[in-house]
Parts: C-alpha cells; structure tokens; sequence
C-alpha cells in the first residue's frame, strides 16, 4: 500500500497457511470487482444464505461452478432462486494455481483444478464466525482473495473454534492461501473496517472470493 514506511512482508501464518499482501495488483482488483459485479446478479446471484438454525449470515454470498448451501454444494440454487449456478471461469482457475504456487511453491499448485469460487460481500456489519472449510472432498489449498474494505482475519487451528489463533489484517488486493496441515483450520472474519477500501477502487464494503477444489 502506498504511504506504508515498511512494505507488509509474506507471512506463513500456520504451516501450509500463509499470508501475501498485495498480491494482486490495481488494475486486477478492478478487473475481479468487475466480474464480481457481473456474478452478484440474477439469476444465481447474491443471496442471503440462511443457515439449518433458522439464522442468517451477515455476509452475502454468490457461488461460481458449485453452489455452496449449508452444509453442501449442489449445481442449483437449492436455498434461493433454484436457477443453475453459474459456470467456473478458466480465467480463476488460473489465478488460484497461480497464488498456490507463489504462496506454498510449485508443486503444490500442479494437480489442484479448481472448479468452484464462493463470493462474499461484507457490508460495515458483517462479520463470518469461526468454521472450517469442509464441504469439499479434495485437500487441494483454498485460496482467497480480499477486496475493498480491510477486515481481521482469524485463524486457529484445526482443534477448534477457540484460542489459539493468529489474527491476520487482510487489506484489498491481499492473497491468504491455506492448505496442507492448515487446510481444515477453523477461521473467521470478527470485523471489518468500514471506509478502508482504496478510493480508487469504487467499492464501498469487502469483498472476499474465495477457491476451492471440490472433488465432487
Ligand atoms: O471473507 C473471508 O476472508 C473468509 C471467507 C471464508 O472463510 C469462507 O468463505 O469460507
Ligand atoms: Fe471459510
């Protein structure tokens, strides 16, 4: 970011969890905003999910290649407007081999064939509590991108919901990329900072998008 004394240095957060700032550059935010814009609308657009509790998530959601409901994936909106998903672009599967491979190296990145990106918005309000990501039936490492406003990013371990756990700033254009021992790692987003996002980036509130490898 510019005006920082001291650039924000690559850290692994957790073995196989680590943290690139700035990973993506202006232009390439513009550009996933863009496409997040597009996804965002119906059919199979964003949506509230609602949760087997009979409460909401704050953050709001649009699925790409398979839709994400609690707690499973299918290829329609079962919990919303029922309409086919839509498709997984090539272009994210590049992009998520590519973070892997800048985040954990090479090798892990060769065989991981993403197919599906979960979308979420995050207004000044809304918050994620702690979960693991494990609806997939594949280890490859999740990837997740971060635009717009800044948020904490917590993230524990694969034991449970509490202490210990690291929390991460993740700004816009940050890369968080976990997998290996940390693939199933409980994590969560307690807070975001309203009014943080770069002015020239057009977004008011966060946006995180995040990889996976189904395995289905
Ligand atoms: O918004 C984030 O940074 C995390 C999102 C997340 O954990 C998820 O979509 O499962
Ligand atoms: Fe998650």
């Amino acid at each position: 970011m510019e005006g920082e004394l001291f650039p924000r240095a690559p850290r692994e957060i957790a073995p196989g969890a680590v943290h690139l700032p700035d990973w993506l550059g202006a232009e390439e935010q513009r550009e996933l905003l863009r496409e997040c814009r597009g996804w965002a609308r119906p059919p199979a657009g964003l949506r509230t999910v609602r949760t087997p509790g009979g409460g909401t998530m704050t953050a709001r959601q649009v699925c790409l290649g398979w839709h994400w409901y609690p707690y499973g994936y299918a290829r329609t909106v079962v919990d919303g407007d029922g309409a086919p998903v839509k498709p997984f672009p090539a272009r994210l599967g590049e992009l998520g081999r590519r973070a892997v491979a800048d985040a954990l190296g090479a090798p892990a990145a060769r065989d991981a064939a993403y197919d599906i990106a979960l979308v979420n918005f995050y207004d000044a309000d809304a918050r994620m509590g702690m979960h693991r990501d494990s609806d997939e039936q594949a280890d490859a490492p999740v990837v997740s991108l971060s635009l717009g406003d800044t948020c904490v990013f917590r993230f524990g371990t694969t034991r449970g919901r509490t202490r210990p756990w690291t929390d991460v700033e993740l700004r816009s254009g940050d890369l968080f990329v976990f997998g290996g021992p940390s693939r199933l790692a409980y994590h969560g987003v307690p807070r975001v900072h309203p009014g943080t996002a770069p002015p020239e980036l057009g977004l008011t509130g966060r946006l995180n998008v995040t990889l996976r490898v189904s395995g289905l």
